[in-house]
């Protein structure tokens, strides 16, 4: 299964993001993916306050979009995240969105919603702060979903959602291992200033522990002139060898994912099952 990573530098302007992801979108499909995934907030990238005017639920006309370019490509698509609108906040202006990552099948259905749990609430290096649970309410599912390759027989593999900051949690991919996945998605706007030191650790550390792959498309650069994002876009095998990695500019950058590879790395060292802590309770031993 062929998956393409689309590293951009969103801007507060949806129009202007929309038409470089479809570009990038475009080359991916011209290059034979079956997977595109876009970082968190590709859409729109932007003050808190402009935010809430562009939130929609996960049937409007920015979701669209990306569904339409599964449909063109006959691919899966991640929407990394977008500002979904809180249906018991419509009718004023919202007060809080979710962050939203939304799995879309080839045929442009939606078949896997996650709202990110963990909200970056932090300051960083520089003396800039983040305060995330400011405009966004924690979801509160652990969510996955089953993935085929259109068109082949393989087995279809299940898929954990997280993003970004939620990388910092191994709590949460552990669950999603516990239901099955073979395939963890981060996409993030992860910042320049955490990620030259944590971003490359945290996936790889992901990837290994839970002998998964990750996939994990980064927002790059300056946002409205605030902040900025490392870039780095990076895609980690079972075994946690780094099998792509993005320059720092816009761009696809795509690997190929083996799960007959994935097999023999559990086969081989099989720590999901020489596990002794976990389960209900975490202060015993199975
Ligand atoms: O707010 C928006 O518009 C888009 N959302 C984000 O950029 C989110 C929340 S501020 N970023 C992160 O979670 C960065 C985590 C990170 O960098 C770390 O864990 O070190």
């Amino acid at each position: 299964m062929k998956t393409s990573l689309i590293q951009l530098c969103s801007t507060r302007d949806v129009a202007h993001n929309l038409k470089r992801c479809d570009e990038l979108a475009d080359q991916a499909i011209a290059d034979g993916a079956d997977w595109i995934l876009f970082p968190e907030n590709a859409p729109f990238l932007g003050p808190d306050k402009e935010k809430f005017t562009i939130a929609e639920p996960i049937d409007g006309p920015i979701v669209g979009h990306f569904r339409e370019i599964a449909r063109r490509g006959q691919c899966w698509v991640s929407l990394g995240s977008f500002a979904e609108k809180i249906a018991s906040e419509r009718g004023g202006a919202p007060e809080r969105t979710y962050n939203t990552q939304l799995l879309i099948a080839p045929s442009g259905e939606t078949v896997a919603v996650y709202r990110k749990i963990h909200l970056f609430d932090v300051h960083v290096e520089g003396g800039q702060s983040f305060l995330e649970s400011g405009s966004v309410a924690p979801g509160d599912q652990v969510v996955s979903a089953a993935i085929a390759p259109d068109g082949t027989s393989a087995p279809a593999q299940r898929v954990g959602l997280t993003i970004c900051y939620d990388l910092r949690f191994p709590e949460l991919y552990r669950a999603l291992s516990a239901q099955g996945a073979t395939v963890l998605t981060a996409p993030a706007a992860f910042t320049l200033q955490t990620g030259r030191d944590h971003w490359h650790p945290l996936l790889q550390a992901r990837a290994i522990e839970n002998q998964a792959y990750i996939l994990a498309p980064n927002q790059f650069g300056n946002h409205f002139g605030q902040r900025w994002s490392y870039g780095h876009s990076a895609i980690y095998d079972p075994w946690g060898r780094m099998i792509a990695c993005a320059p720092d500019t816009e761009c696809v950058v795509s690997a190929t994912l083996d799960f007959e590879y994935l097999n023999d790395v559990r086969q081989r060292m099989p720590c999901l099952s020489h596990r002794r802590l976990g389960g209900p309770n975490t202060s015993t031993f199975k």
